[in-house]
C-alpha cells in the first residue's frame, strides 16, 4: 500500500468519515422529500445513496401486496428488471418473506451458508466473491409491518455492522413515514375528488335539469325556492326584470311538479287585445258572438290538470282581473256565452316585471288578486347582480348557436371578460341575442373583446358600473342600437313601467302622432304603449 492509499484507507475507515457519509445521505434524502413528495423519486434516491455513500448495495424495498399474503419489490437500486420481477415473496418465504410475516429484522451473515436464504433473485456469480451478508428490516406503518428494506453487505469491511444497522433502521422508519404520508395524501385527494365530482354532479343536475344555467348564490336560491314549492298548488308569482328567465322558471316549476305530464299553457297577457281576453282565457260557446260558429275551450280548460302561465300579468285589464280572481277562488270557469260552470284543476304561475304593489296603490291592479297571486313570490335576479354566471351562460349560448348553425366559433378570455363587464339591461335575453348575432355575423374565431365591443349597444369604450340588485331600469330606455342582423329582435329589453308621461308624449310628437312608431321608438309593444297611453290620458 502506498502512503496515499494508506492515508485514504485510514480516512475511509475513520468513524468521522462514515458519520459525514451518513449525514450526507440523510440530508440529501430529507432535502428531496421537501421538494418531491412522490415516493418513487425519494426512495429510489435513498437506495442509490445507500449504495454510493455507504457501500450497502442492491437495496430494495419490498411492499405487501393488497391481499396481504405476499410482497414484491417496488423500489430498487442496482437490480435488473428481471431480477426485480423475480422478487416476489409469500409470507414466511425466504428471509424477506419471514421479515414480512414476523416484523423482525434478520441478518444473514453469509448468504452461501444460510439454508433459509433463497438466492433465487440474483445469480451468485454476479455478487462479490467473498462472504456476502444480507440485511432485511421491517417497514412499519402504525405498528403494522407493510414491507421490508433489504440490501447486501460485504462482510469484510471496515465499518461496523452496528453502524450499518443503525442507519438502515432510520431509513426503514423514514420509508414507513413516506409511504404513510403518500397513502394519507392519496386517500385525502381521492376523497376530495369524489366529493368534488358529487358536488359538481349535484350542481349540474340542479341547474341544468330545467335548462337553467348558472351557479351564483342568487340563482341557486331562486331554484331552491322553486323546488320547495313545486309540489304545492298555491299560485306562484315570478318577479324580475325583463329577460331574467321568468318563463324558463315557469316551465321549470311545471316540470318539477306532479303536473309535469299535463299541459303547460303560456298566455302572454301583453299580446291579447282587451276585447279578446275573456274568450281566450275562458273559451266561448257556439253563437256567443258573431263568428263564434263552434264552441271553443279557453286556455284555462286546455290547461286542465296542468299549469297555466300568465306572463306579464300586470297587463291584465281590471275587468279580467275580477274574473281571474273568481276562477282562482272557486276553481271554475264559465265560457263566454255559456251558463254552465266548468271545474278546472289548474295551477297558476304568473309573472311580471312591473311593481304590482305600486299598481295596487294606483288602483290599476286589484289588491285582492295581488294578494292571491303573491302567495309564493320568487324573485329572479338580474344578470348584472350575478355576473359570475355570465361565462357559463355565454358558453351555453355560444355552443347552442354553434350547433344550430354548424359553426365552430369560440371566445377569447378577454371577450368573456368584456361580456362580464357589460351592464345587461336586457338581462339573459340580451346576452343570448348578442351572442347569436356575433356568431352569425363574424367570420373569424376566437371572438375578441373588440368584437364584443362592436356588438354591444352604444357602449364603445365604456364599462358600465355593475347595476345594483334589482335596480330599476334607466328612466329613458330607448332600445339599444343593434347592428344589422337580418333578424328581428324578439322582444325589447325595456321594463314595462319605465316611461314617464313626458317621454310617451315626446315620442308620439317625434313620430308625428304615429303611436305604433312611438311604441317602437320606446322599445314597447303596441299593447304596452297603449296601456301607458290610456293611463296618462286618464290622469289628465
Ligand atoms: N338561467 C338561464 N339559463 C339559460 N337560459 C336562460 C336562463 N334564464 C333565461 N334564459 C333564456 O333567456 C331568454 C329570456 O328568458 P325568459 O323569456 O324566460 O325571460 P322573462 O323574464 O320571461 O322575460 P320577459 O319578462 O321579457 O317575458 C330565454 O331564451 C331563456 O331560455
Amino acid at each position: 500500500m502506498t502512503d496515499i492509499s494508506t492515508a485514504e484507507h485510514e480516512l475511509e475507515t475513520s468513524p468521522a468519515f462514515w458519520r459525514s457519509q451518513e449525514m450526507l445521505l440523510l440530508q440529501q434524502v430529507t432535502a428531496l422529500m421537501g421538494k418531491d413528495l412522490s415516493p418513487e423519486a425519494v426512495l429510489y434516491e435513498m437506495l442509490h445513496l445507500l449504495s454510493e455513500l455507504l457501500g450497502l448495495n442492491r437495496g430494495r424495498i419490498v411492499l405487501l401486496d393488497e391481499s396481504g399474503k405476499s410482497g414484491s419489490i417496488r423500489y430498487a437500486y442496482g437490480l435488473t428488471r428481471d431480477e426485480i420481477s423475480r422478487g416476489r415473496y409469500a409470507l414466511d418465504e425466504g428471509i424477506t418473506g419471514l421479515v414480512l410475516a414476523r416484523g423482525q429484522q434478520i441478518i444473514v451473515q453469509d448468504i452461501d451458508k444460510d439454508p433459509l436464504f433463497l438466492g433465487r433473485m440474483i445469480e451468485r456469480s454476479k455478487l462479490p466473491a467473498g462472504a456476502v451478508s444480507f440485511i432485511a428490516l421491517p417497514i412499519r406503518i402504525d405498528q403494522k409491518t407493510v414491507g421490508v428494506l433489504a440490501c447486501h453487505r460485504i462482510r469484510r469491511r471496515a465499518r461496523p455492522l452496528s453502524d450499518d444497522l443503525s442507519i438502515l433502521r432510520i431509513l426503514a422508519t423514514l420509508t414507513g413515514q413516506i409511504l404513510h404520508l403518500q397513502t394519507y395524501v392519496e386517500e385525502k385527494t381521492e376523497a376530495l375528488r369524489q366529493r368534488n365530482e358529487m358536488l359538481s354532479r349535484a350542481l349540474e343536475t340542479r341547474t341544468s335539469r330545467y335548462g337553467i344555467i348558472g351557479s351564483s348564490p342568487q340563482l341557486l336560491r331562486a331554484i331552491s325556492e322553486l323546488e320547495r314549492v313545486s309540489d304545492a298548488t298555491a299560485s306562484v308569482l315570478l318577479l324580475g326584470e325583463s329577460g331574467t328567465g321568468k318563463e324558463l322558471f315557469a316551465r321549470a316549476l311545471h316540470l318539477a311538479s306532479p303536473r309535469r305530464d299535463k299541459p303547460f299553457i303560456r298566455v302572454n297577457c301583453a299580446a291579447i287585445p282587451d276585447t279578446l281576453f275573456e274568450s281566450e282565457l275562458f273559451g266561448y260557446e257556439r253563437g256567443a258572438f258573431t263568428g263564434a260558429q263552434t264552441a271553443r275551450a279557453g286556455w284555462f280548460e286546455q290547461a286542465d290538470g296542468g299549469t297555466i302561465f300568465l306572463d306579464e300579468i300586470g297587463e291584465l285589464p281590471l275587468g279580467m282581473q275580477t274574473k281571474l280572481l273568481r276562477t282562482l277562488q272557486e276553481g271554475t270557469i264559465t265560457r263566454l256565452g255559456g251558463k254552465r260552470e266548468v271545474r278546472v284543476d289548474v295551477r297558476l304561475v304568473a309573472a311580471t316585471n312591473r311593481d304590482l304593489a305600486a299598481e295596487v296603490g294606483r288602483g290599476t291592479f286589484r289588491q285582492d288578486l295581488y294578494y292571491r297571486l303573491n302567495v309564493i313570490p320568487i324573485h329572479l335576479p338580474s344578470l348584472a347582480s350575478r355576473r359570475e354566471d355570465i361565462p357559463a351562460l355565454a358558453l351555453h349560448f355560444l355552443s347552442r348557436t354553434n350547433q344550430a348553425n354548424q359553426r365552430n366559433v369560440s371566445f377569447s378570455t378577454a371577450a368573456i371578460e368584456r361580456l362580464q363587464a357589460h351592464g345587461w339591461p336586457g338581462n339573459i335575453r340580451e346576452l343570448s341575442n348578442l351572442i347569436e348575432r356575433m356568431v352569425l355575423l363574424t367570420d373569424h374565431s376566437p371572438l375578441t373583446a373588440a368584437d364584443v365591443e362592436r356588438f354591444l349597444p352604444g357602449m364603445a369604450g365604456e364599462t358600465p358600473a355593475p347595476a345594483p340588485v334589482s335596480a330599476p331600469m334607466p328612466a329613458v330606455a330607448l332600445p339599444p342600437a343593434m347592428p344589422f342582423t337580418g333578424m328581428e329582435v324578439v322582444r325589447p329589453y325595456v321594463a314595462a313601467s319605465s316611461h314617464s308621461a313626458e317621454e310617451l308624449r315626446g315620442a308620439v310628437a317625434r313620430c308625428g302622432g304615429n303611436k305604433s312608431r312611438a311604441a317602437q321608438l320606446l322599445g314597447l309593444t303596441a299593447r304596452q304603449f297603449n296601456y301607458r297611453w290610456q293611463k296618462i290620458s286618464a290622469q289628465e
